[in-house]
């Protein structure tokens, strides 16, 4: 799946607009306007903004479930008319089907696309080994932990071999100790497989312990107004990362672009 052109970027952005029509009593909106961004495989890239600033709908874009109203959004070189086998999603709710096992859950995609039994299992057992999950497969949902249970979320969503991740705040249902540790399997896992993640959070320090570069969006239309490159080794040791002293002024440098102090309202 993921034989792509090298050089190619794994996912662009090319002056997307997104425009959700006016219904009913609710007047139209304009939740994106002139996006554009260029993703290479391998590279690990955070967008931030405020809530409602289109976040997801980039997301939803990308990975063919919602068309932009103006530009284009290309994976692999081509561009995306629907959902398509090159990205695969990950969500703050693990979404696992409660009545499949772990095993089945991960197997899920191979089987929408015809593998044949014995090969997804050799899959699965291979991704539950590599997100510590041995052992666990024929457990049902139910019967894991939270952060036990976005783990098997991310070995669905690398068991159909995407080139490109897209997650939508992975991790923000977990607490913080799960959250580090989950964010280093990532990190790991993406690194080992040369993924190409496009990840949204509202966690500053998140986005700088695991990206090569962080996407500021503005308030909605959100637009993007800034670019950071986070020039920090260890990018597939967040846990590293994170004790560097060069976070804070990164983080400070984020909550100036967004705007965040004492006076900022909460909605
Ligand atoms: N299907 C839809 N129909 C109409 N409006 C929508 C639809 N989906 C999203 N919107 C609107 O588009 C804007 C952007 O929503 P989106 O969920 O992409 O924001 P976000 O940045 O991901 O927000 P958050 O940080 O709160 O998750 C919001 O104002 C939202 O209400």
């Amino acid at each position: 799946m993921s034989n792509v052109t090298a050089g190619t970027p794994a996912i662009e952005f090319i002056g997307v607009d997104k425009r959700f029509p006016a219904r009913g009593n609710s007047k139209e909106v304009l939740a994106a306007t002139n996006v554009s961004f260029s993703i290479a495989q391998g590279e690990v890239v955070s967008i931030i903004g405020p809530s409602g600033c289109g976040k997801s709908t980039l997301l939803n874009m990308g990975s063919g479930l919602a068309k932009p109203s103006a530009g284009i959004v290309k994976v692999a070189g081509q561009v995306v008319e629907g959902p398509n086998p090159h990205v695969s999603f990950m969500l703050q709710k693990d979404l696992l089907m409660p009545w499949r096992t772990i095993s089945q859950n991960i197997e899920f995609g191979l089987e929408l696309r015809g593998v044949p039994a014995a090969d997804r299992a050799k899959v699965s057992d291979k991704l539950l080994a590599q997100c510590h999950l041995g052992g666990f497969g024929a457990n049902y949902p139910h019967q894991l932990s939270g952060g036990m249970r976005q783990r098997a979320a991310l070995a669905r969503t690398l068991a159909v071999d995407p080139l490109v991740l897209l997650m939508d705040e992975p991790f923000s249902a977990l607490d913080a100790q799960t959250k580090m540790i989950l964010q280093q399997d990532l990190a790991h896992t993406v690194a080992a497989h040369k993924k190409t993640v496009l990840f949204i959070t509202h966690d500053l320090v998140e986005a700088v312990a695991l990206s090569d570069r962080i996407l500021v969006m503005s308030e909605r239309p959100g637009t993007i107004v800034e670019e950071i490159t986070v020039d920090l080794p260890d990018r597939s040791n967040p846990m590293a990362r994170r004790k560097r002293a060069e976070v804070g002024p990164y983080v400070a440098r984020l909550m100036d672009l967004l705007k965040i102090d004492a006076s900022t309202e909460v909605h």
